[in-house]
């Protein structure tokens, strides 16, 4: 199978405090709309939008989960399979900031290590700040992430958030792309040439990239697609 004739679906989840802007980041990216309403998540939401990163389609699968802790239960289970995460906090909510520690521990306790932005969302609200730059470039080194500044009502570096994630994930992928990884008990029923890890199956290892969705297939053209759904987003 040739690398241009692969499709990459990636599952990345958002987590954080109540009220960070995750619902928020993930209608600006998809949707590009933005509301001053807070509607609290229940539970889990999805959307998803694709995108070309070096060379490479790529379908990215964005979870929204609740940051409310009432939810707690249903969300944990929903981080399961993911590949990329977003941990996001807010520029004026300390607690959402010092949380951002057991967000961490929650997701590697679901997914293992998986590449994770860490976000300072409402940076158009500097002047009403309650982190200092120092602190959060500690927090993000002290968690061994990438750290990046938005503001999701200014449109301001969200499209970067998902685009390192992308690249990040295809990079490990290309890393280990012999295939012989592939467990996922559902890949007998499809095409030959087609393989499918599901984002899903209940078995998973925090090394390897068979805990989620990556799915490989074949293009239907037989050559490398157009990125005609470049800006296409639905929700599921
Ligand atoms: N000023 C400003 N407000 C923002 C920004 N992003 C989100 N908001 C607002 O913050 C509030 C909370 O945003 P949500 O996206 O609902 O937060 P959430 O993290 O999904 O909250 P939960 O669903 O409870 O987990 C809303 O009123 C948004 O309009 C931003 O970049 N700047």
């Amino acid at each position: 199978m040739r690398e241009e004739e692969l499709e990459v679906a990636l599952k990345v989840v958002i987590v954080g405090n109540g009220g960070v802007g995750k619902s928020s980041m993930i209608q600006r990216y998809c949707k590009g709309v933005f509301t001053k309403d807070y509607k609290k998540t229940i539970g889990v939401d999805f959307l998803e939008r694709q995108i070309e990163v070096d060379g490479e389609d790529v379908r990215l699968m964005l979870w929204d989960t609740a940051g409310q802790e009432e939810f707690d239960a249903i969300t944990k289970a929903y981080y399961r399979g993911a590949q990329a995460c977003v941990l996001a906090f807010s520029t004026t909510d300390r607690d959402s900031f010092e949380a951002a520690h057991s967000w961490k521990l929650k997701v590697e306790n679901e997914c293992g290590e998986i590449p994770t932005v860490i976000v300072q969302n409402k940076i158009d609200l500097l002047d009403h700040s309650v982190v200092n730059p120092e602190e959060v470039e500690l927090l993000a080194r002290a968690l061994g992430c990438k750290l990046i500044r938005t503001s999701v009502k200014e449109d301001l570096n969200v499209a970067s958030v998902f685009r390192h994630l992308a690249s990040k994930c295809l990079a490990e992928l290309r890393d280990t792309r012999d295939f012989d990884f592939i467990t996922s008990p559902t890949h007998h029923h499809l095409h030959p040439n087609s393989l499918t890890i599901s984002a899903f199956s209940p078995s998973h290892s925090s090394k390897n990239h068979n805990n989620g969705t990556i799915v490989l297939r074949p293009s239907k053209h037989h050559k490398k697609k157009k990125n005609v759904l470049k800006n296409a987003c639905k929700i599921l």
